[in-house]
């Protein structure tokens, strides 16, 4: 290692007086004109993954949902997840270092993890639409070749786009190749396999402004002709992820703005980086319909669990969800479904690791945001049984195999579980509306709240119940209790500067009551600041 040309380039990339930043739930999120030293050090930070695990390491520029004066930054692992959490702790520290210490800092993560600094270095970069991005990434480049890394940049990218290329160029081209075509290969092909007949789909996009836009535009004549999408806030005219997009609707329980909508006709929208997507409609009445990550989920896991009866082979099936999904999801699940279903803290790091003990393990967020894990011993068993099986189970087994070449494994990905949807609802023949009545969700509502410093709140069994500070949760607790059906947790958020509040109850008006109040005692308990929380919404 170069330290002294660490130290040089450094001065280029300087950090902040008294900037602390975490590596959150989906690394580096703030102001971009805050970032460009944490690019300079994922830069470098990406150089010595890739050496310790002799691979290709990704790096994403990109804040997702949030404003488009923000931008982030994370590392992808070999396989295309997210980077290991002991290196989360790393990435920490660097980003944090005062300037001095960087080469220190550099020598002890090497040591630590035992990096073998002989070992060669690639590192593949990716960034989303925002003005910031291409700027920062070219602060990701500088910080990869002051530490002797190769690299390659494909530009503008959807962030599951970029997990999967890390993935595929760790697997030798045996999953595809690892460019923006062989993506488009890789799920339009399976997707055209479902879609033979005469079934023609229309679909209307809200791309939320974003990098969808651009990805759906290049890959939609690979749809067809089984489905034609029409895109909305394409980003030729408003601003990324404002009034629209996926986080948007699911916490406005509002269509975007900049969409046409006829009743009953079916909608879907991204959000910036293209890795969530919800679906909705209104009816005749005029009403709004929000189907969410659960019933995505539940749509996804009815159809892969008829699909293991029809084989027959035993294959378990599990359904991971955080605490966010609305109560009405899971008891449809479990009871109705009889799936096993496993909470876990927020983040799809989290979600993803349950979900891997399964032979199938679907997970998704609230928000839109997941996809399915088939485990190597259930492809090889449905491989088996597509080719020497017979009739229906051979039926079956074909169809499975398909879906499995379908969903983006690494990672929650908008395109690919459109694609899904489409699929699923096509040959069910079901509409928008016999999906949405599956079950009713209960009134739900999530605040924020803004407090002085966010870690004095620390929670426990999956995010669900307080540990600090003393006094809150028994104050939730005696909120809860005033309502019926009711439900809420309070934790800090991983990627935006203020503690979330969530309330379920029988109505949207006992809901709406409950959510206030324990904000209220968020406010009065975990050192609130500003404004205090207000009645109405
Ligand atoms: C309630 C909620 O939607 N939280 C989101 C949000 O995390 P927070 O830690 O809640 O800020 O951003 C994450 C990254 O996109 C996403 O994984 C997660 O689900
Ligand atoms: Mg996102």
């Amino acid at each position: 290692m170069d330290l002294d040309a660490v130290t040089k380039q450094s001065v280029l990339h300087a950090k902040p007086d008294g900037l602390i930043l975490q590596y959150g739930t989906a690394g580096f999120r703030t102001k971009a004109e805050h970032l460009d030293h944490v690019m300079f050090r994922m830069g470098l930070l990406a150089v010595l993954r890739s050496k310790q695990t002799k691979s290709t390491i990704g790096v994403m520029v990109t804040a997702s949902h949030n404003p488009e004066e923000d931008n982030g930054v994370k590392l992808v692992d070999p396989l295309g997840e997210m980077l290991a959490a002991s290196w989360e702790e790393h990435a920490t520290c660097l980003a944090n270092a005062e300037e001095q210490h960087l080469p220190r800092v550099l020598v002890d993560i090497s040591e630590k993890a035992a990096v073998d600094l002989h070992q060669d270095a690639f590192v593949v970069i990716g960034r989303d639409t925002r003005p910031s991005s291409e700027r920062l990434s070219q602060s990701v480049i500088d910080g990869v070749t002051v530490l002797g890394g190769q690299f390659y940049d494909y530009g503008l990218l959807t962030t599951p786009q970029l997990h999967y290329m890390v993935f595929c160029r760790n697997s030798n081209g045996q999953y595809g190749k690892a460019t923006v075509e062989g993506y488009y290969s890789s799920i339009s092909f399976p997707f055209q396999a479902f879609c033979r007949g005469d079934d023609h789909r229309t679909l209307k996009v809200d791309c939320a402004n974003g990098i969808g836009a651009l990805k759906l535009a290049e890959m939609k004549h690979y749809f067809s002709p089984g489905l034609s999408v029409q895109l909305f806030n394409d980003g030729t005219k408003g601003k990324l992820n404002h009034l629209c997009g996926a986080d948007f609707v699911k916490s406005h329980q509002k269509p975007p703005q900049g969409i046409e909508m006829r009743a009953n006709e079916r909608c879907c929208s991204f959000d910036g980086d293209a890795d969530r997507i919800v679906y909705y409609y209104h009816d005749a009445d005029g009403q709004f319909h929000l189907i969410d990550g659960d019933k995505i989920a539940t749509l996804i896991s009815s159809f892969l669990k008829e699909l293991l009866l029809e084989i027959g082979d035993g294959l378990s099936l599990g359904v991971v969800q955080t605490a966010y999904a609305n109560g009405s999801s899971t008891r449809y699940l479990e009871e109705v479904m009889k799936v096993p279903v496993y909470c876990t803290k927020t983040g799809v790091k989290h979600l993803h690791h349950k979900a891997q003990e399964f032979d199938i393990g679907v997970y998704f967020e609230a928000n839109g945001h997941g996809t399915v894990l088939f485990s190597k011993a259930a492809e090889t068993k449905i491989k088996q049984l597509a080719k020497e099986s017979e009739d229906e189970k051979r039926k079956a087994a074909k169809m499975l195999e398909n879906i499995i070449d379908l969903f983006n494994q690494t990672i929650g990905d908008a395109i690919s579980d459109m694609l899904v949807i489409e699929a699923i609802l096509a040959l069910k023949g079901l509409t928008v509306q016999q999906w949405d009545a599956l079950y009713t969700d209960l009134p739900n509502r999530q605040l924020k709240v803004k407090v002085a410093d966010r870690q004095v709140i620390s929670t426990t069994d999956a995010e669900r119940q307080v540990v600090k500070p003393p006094g809150l949760q028994e104050a939730i607790n005696d909120l809860v209790k005033k309502y019926r059906l009711s439900r809420a947790f309070v934790r800090p958020s991983g990627t935006e500067d203020i503690v979330r509040v969530y309330a379920e109850a029988d109505s949207q008006e006992n809901t709406d009551s409950l959510a206030y109040e324990v904000s209220l005692a968020v406010f009065q308990l975990a050192g609130g600041i500003g404004e205090r929380p207000q009645r109405g919404f």
